[in-house]
């Protein structure tokens, strides 16, 4: 092959820092690629799952954490089939939007009677951006699905902003270069429409407004297609399962710095290793890595990593992360909060919020535990779950605002997902010869999948560039190119 070198002998140890799904997901494929004698060393500060986590209660878990999967998520689709677990349907009840004082739109069960409400609140216009929307997502799925062709291939890319190019050419870099509100405002959306439809999806999916970039609201806006699932028992079965499957050994620890070292091994040659330095209790370890991955957002406040003596050094991470709660309870809503009409007639499984100040939550919607396959609904039983999320803890008073009565409140605080401040550039996946990130990715979109696209391209790359396989990674023109190798 052009660009291959002379074979080298495998790696010896591999370290990856974090469990979540980008973690698991590169060890196993790192699994793959580098075959059974490498050792992989997985480190992980607290639970396997990371952000995909549960919360129990009375005995039920419910997702706390990245819940829902879109039916085009492939891999996340592959691993549930091939390591043995099952999927459930995701709840889809009806959604109603409120803006502190009313529901400015309601959800019906009829297509049409939701397409006759669109005109009426929005004019005839908003047929056409709803079909625009259709359109554009279609689109944007089937240019995302061609990562999967590309992986399939075994090709690698070096940057986030290479792999976008990859797939949708200059309009995916410049959905990532502009903010949503650009992108619709240029398409001739009003004002009204943006507010009351588009922006309330944006709240509950990523906790912000119309300012993020076009491609994570892409991404979000994907979030209303039908079809959404979940992995029963708990989505992040999917990682102890890879994690499993890739033979590694789980470290219960925390990575405290990584350091470039040179070291004399057996054959007498210097080689350059990585020094990762731990602590698990209250005890200091520390261990020598050929190739290091780091699976975690890179910031004091979330992983508190340092590089020590990198030549050129290391930047220093400031990647802030939205705060974000979910708090799950069991009570009877009080829905003449929201409408004038009472619980029995009150027929919304989700209800959205307007960016409005005032208002306390971002979303509150009805949720199963991760055994059920239903669609709750409101109606049938007084007490059901709810699942709120907010920038902030809930007080006892506001639930109370939200609920007639309640009988538990469980509630889990996260660092969720970047701020999105378009035009940015992503962090760099490549930190040093053999030391790679995972996180940037999130800085175009936050989801499972985007996570496992990145464990995947992670594992490739550093194959590749362990093996001097320069032809497989960066290549141009990739769908054409394997159009024709068909
Ligand atoms: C509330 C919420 C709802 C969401 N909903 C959805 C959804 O419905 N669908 C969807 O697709 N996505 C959703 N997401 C996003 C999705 O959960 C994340 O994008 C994804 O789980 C990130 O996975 P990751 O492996 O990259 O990172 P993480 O899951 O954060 O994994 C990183 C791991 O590294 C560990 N770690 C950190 N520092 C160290 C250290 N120094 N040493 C050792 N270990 C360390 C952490 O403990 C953590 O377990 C949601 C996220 C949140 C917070
Ligand atoms: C990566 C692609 C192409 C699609 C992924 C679509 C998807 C499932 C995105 C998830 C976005 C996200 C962070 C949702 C958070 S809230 C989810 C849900 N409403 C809940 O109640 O938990």
């Amino acid at each position: 092959c052009p660009g291959s070198a002379a074979p080298r002998s495998p790696p010896e140890k591999i370290a990856v820092i974090g469990a979540g799904i980008g973690g698991t997901s590169a060890a196993y494929y790192l699994r793959q690629k580098f075959g059974k004698d490498v050792k992989i060393d997985v480190f992980e500060k607290g639970e396997v799952g990371g952000r995909l986590a549960t919360l129990t209660m009375q005995g039920q878990e419910y997702e706390s954490g990245g819940s829902i999967i879109h039916p085009l998520n492939l891999h996340m689709k592959r691993f549930v089939k091939d390591l043995g677990l099952s999927a459930v349907q995701s709840p889809s009840g009806l959604v109603g939007v409120y803006n502190g004082e009313t529901l400015v739109y309601e959800e019906s069960s009829w297509f049409i009677i939701n397409m006759i409400k669109l005109i009426w609140y929005y004019g005839f216009q908003s047929l056409r951006m709803h079909m625009w929307v259709e359109d554009i997502l279609d689109k944007f799925m089937s240019l995302f699905k061609r990562i999967y062709r590309y992986q399939s291939h075994d090709y690698a890319f070096s940057s986030v902003e290479k792999l976008l190019h990859s797939l949708g050419g200059d309009d995916f870099l410049g959905l990532f270069n502009r903010s949503l509100l650009e992108t619709l405002q240029k398409a001739g959306f009003s004002e009204k429409f943006l507010d009351e439809i588009i922006t309330p999806v944006m709240r509950v999916n990523y906790g912000q407004t119309m300012n993020i970039n076009g491609f994570v609201g892409a991404v979000s806006m994907s979030c209303t297609d039908p079809g959404l699932w979940a992995v029963k028992g708990g989505n992040k079965l999917v990682c102890s399962r890879l994690l499993q499957a890739s033979k590694s050994n789980l470290i219960s620890g925390s990575v405290m710095s990584i350091e470039e070292k040179t070291r004399t091994k057996q054959t007498g040659n210097p080689t350059k290793v990585y020094e990762v330095v731990y602590q698990t209790g209250p005890e200091i370890h520390s261990d020598f890595y050929d190739i290091v991955l780091v699976a975690t957002p890179l910031n004091q406040k979330m992983s508190n990593i340092t590089f020590l003596n990198f030549d050129p050094p290391i930047e220093e991470f400031h990647q802030y992360y939205e705060p974000l709660v979910t708090t799950l309870i069991k009570g009877q809503l009080n829905s003449t909060v929201f409408s004038s009409r009472a619980l029995d007639e009150f027929d919304l499984g989700t209800i959205l919020t307007t960016d409005n100040p005032d208002l306390f939550i971002n979303s509150i919607g009805l949720v199963s535990s991760v055994e059920e396959n239903n669609n709750p609904q409101p109606k049938v039983e007084r007490a059901h779950v709810w699942k709120v999320f907010s920038a902030g803890p809930l007080t006892k008073e506001q639930i109370l605002k939200l609920f007639v009565s309640y009988d538990y409140a469980v509630k889990q605080s996260w660092l969720a997902y970047p701020h999105y401040t378009p035009p940015e550039k992503c962090p760099s996946t490549i930190l040093h010869d053999q030391l790679y990130y995972l996180n940037g990715i999130e800085f175009a979109a936050s989801a499972m999948e985007m996570s496992a696209v990145a464990g995947y391209n992670a594992a490739l790359l550093a194959y590749h560039r362990w093996n001097g396989h320069t032809h497989m990674i960066d290549q141009e023109d990739l769908y054409e190119k394997l159009k024709t190798e068909l």
